[in-house]
């Protein structure tokens, strides 16, 4: 089942063409990985997913619910959470706090329950009364993640979410993210190849604002278009 649809999705700034005439799909229950080079829009174009960004022409569907003109809190209702490639928790705030203000806009009755379940998703639980600011880098993004877990999200959307992260701390990542899925569908924003291979069933390569191929882990290996522009190979 498709869970998120985009067509035709543009984003100018003057005369650059960030996000140009994007169609995508996303299968609800996936890993999908989206890839290019520097400035090829990646960041762009999630944030006219979450809205963030409005999109200057095209479509998104979300759930099969035209989203496009919603705002951004309006799209967190319904489903879509984000963290984003500069860390975005506060910082004085204690670990659990930080996650209680995401889970409180679900209105849940018990919010203690919700903000552990989150925090032990992502390994936090014990770190529950320390300040934030004192985590760990790595620590911090884990946060990041728990505060998108904590509204219950159909849909995450990580940018860049192990920019920064030490060796082994990827390893639990991506075990983090293996255990999201199919009850969350996750698209993440990646540079770092191996765990892009690893880790999506599916990737989709943008390059100049447009999208360069889509297709397995092996198929955007093989792919020439994509090698040039990218890979390297
Ligand atoms: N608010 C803005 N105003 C003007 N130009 C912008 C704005 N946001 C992004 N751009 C430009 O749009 C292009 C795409 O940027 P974007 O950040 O989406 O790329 P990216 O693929 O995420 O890059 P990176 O991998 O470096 O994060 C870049 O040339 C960038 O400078």
């Amino acid at each position: 089942m498709t869970l998120l649809q985009a067509r035709g999705l543009t984003r100018h700034f003057g005369g650059l063409r960030a996000v140009d005439g994007v169609d995508f799909d996303l299968t609800q229950g996936e890993i999908h990985a989206l890839i290019g080079p520097n400035g090829a829009g990646k960041t762009t174009f999630v944030s006219l997913l979450c809205g963030r960004v409005a999109a200057q022409a095209g479509s998104i569907a979300f759930a099969g619910q035209d989203i496009t003109r919603l705002p951004a809190q309006a799209r967190v209702r319904l489903g879509i959470a984000y963290t984003f490639q500069i860390t975005s928790i506060y910082a004085r705030l204690s670990v659990y706090d930080n996650v209680a203000l995401a889970v409180q806009r679900r209105g849940l009755r018990d919010l203690r329950a919700g903000v552990m379940a989150a925090l032990d998703r992502v390994g936090l639980g014990a770190q529950a009364d320390q300040v934030a600011g004192t985590l760990s880098y790595g620590h911090q993004r884990l946060l990041e993640i728990a505060m998108g877990l904590g509204l219950a999200p159909r849909l995450l959307i990580l940018d860049e979410p192990t920019q920064g992260l030490a060796a082994g701390e990827i390893e639990g990542f991506k075990t983090l993210v293996r255990g999201l899925v199919p009850d969350v569908t996750v698209l993440l924003i990646e540079h770092n190849m191996d765990v892009v291979m690893d880790l999506a069933d599916r990737i989709t390569v943008l390059n100049f604002g447009r999208v360069l191929a889509t297709g397995t882990p092996a198929q955007i290996r093989a792919d020439r278009a994509v090698q040039a522009a990218y890979l390297g190979g």
